[in-house]
């Protein structure tokens, strides 16, 4: 599904912060994302969404050379990826459940196919009573998990997420953990950046590493 070549990426003349990673994320695999902070775990994934361009090597995203993609036709590749970013990025002019149908709504479906399918989701993460308020009244947590209801609403074929339990009691983490594993268990390929180790502890699942901008990868 993606295939990453000797890619490297730097920051306008800065100093090379990833280097030379290869590797693949397989059809289906779930994967965490690991390394200290500032290892560069927030860049790859923007790599993996397309809204970076390595500055060299090659990157196969739904084998297409992305390097050969007109950045017209990102915004269509980027719909088979939900990606929850680390600052949210929900609109503060929609309630929640707006924000989580938001992308049913973009491929043109009757709010009336997938009410009850937003409002069972958000109900699973806690957000049950919060359906209709806006994003400024969310706590942190609140917002983390409307994000992540919004990237898996629509069963996206690749699931990208920024410290996803960061804002979170680790009874919840584990409730959102077991959410991407079903999402994993239905078809969908999951990488998790974080660097909560209790989290990662609770399943064995392969580990990407970031040290000094290198990848290792276990499992
Ligand atoms: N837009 C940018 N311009 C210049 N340098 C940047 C930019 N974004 C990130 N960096 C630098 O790239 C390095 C990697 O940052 P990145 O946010 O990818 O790390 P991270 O592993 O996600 O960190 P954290 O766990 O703290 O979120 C850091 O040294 C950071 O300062």
């Amino acid at each position: 599904m993606i295939h990453f070549e000797n890619v490297g990426l730097r920051y306008g003349m800065g100093p090379e912060i990833l280097r030379d990673l290869t590797f693949d994320v397989p059809d289906r695999s779930f994967q965490f994302l690991t390394g200290a902070s500032g290892a560069g775990k927030t860049t790859l994934l923007k790599l993996l969404f397309m809204s970076l361009r390595p500055t060299r090597g090659l990157i196969t995203m739904f084998d297409r050379d992305i390097a050969m993609v007109p950045s017209g036709d990102l915004p269509m590749l980027r719909r088979r990826i939900g990606i929850v970013f680390q600052d949210f990025r929900l609109l503060d002019h929609l309630t929640t459940f707006e924000n989580v149908a938001l992308p049913l709504r973009v491929r043109g479906r009757p709010e009336s196919s997938y009410r009850r399918d937003v409002v069972e989701l958000l109900e699973w993460v806690g957000l049950g009573d919060r359906v209709n308020a806006l994003p400024p009244v969310l706590s942190g947590g609140e917002k983390q998990r409307a994000a992540i209801a919004r990237a898996l609403i629509d069963r996206p074929e690749l699931l990208l997420a920024d410290e996803p339990t960061g804002n979170v009691d680790p009874p919840m983490a584990k409730r959102l953990l077991s959410l991407f594993l079903e999402l994993n268990r239905l078809g969908t390929a999951v990488v998790i950046a974080t660097h909560d180790l209790s989290l990662m502890d609770q399943l064995e699942a392969r580990r990407m590493i970031l040290t000094h901008g290198r990848l290792e990868i276990h499992g």
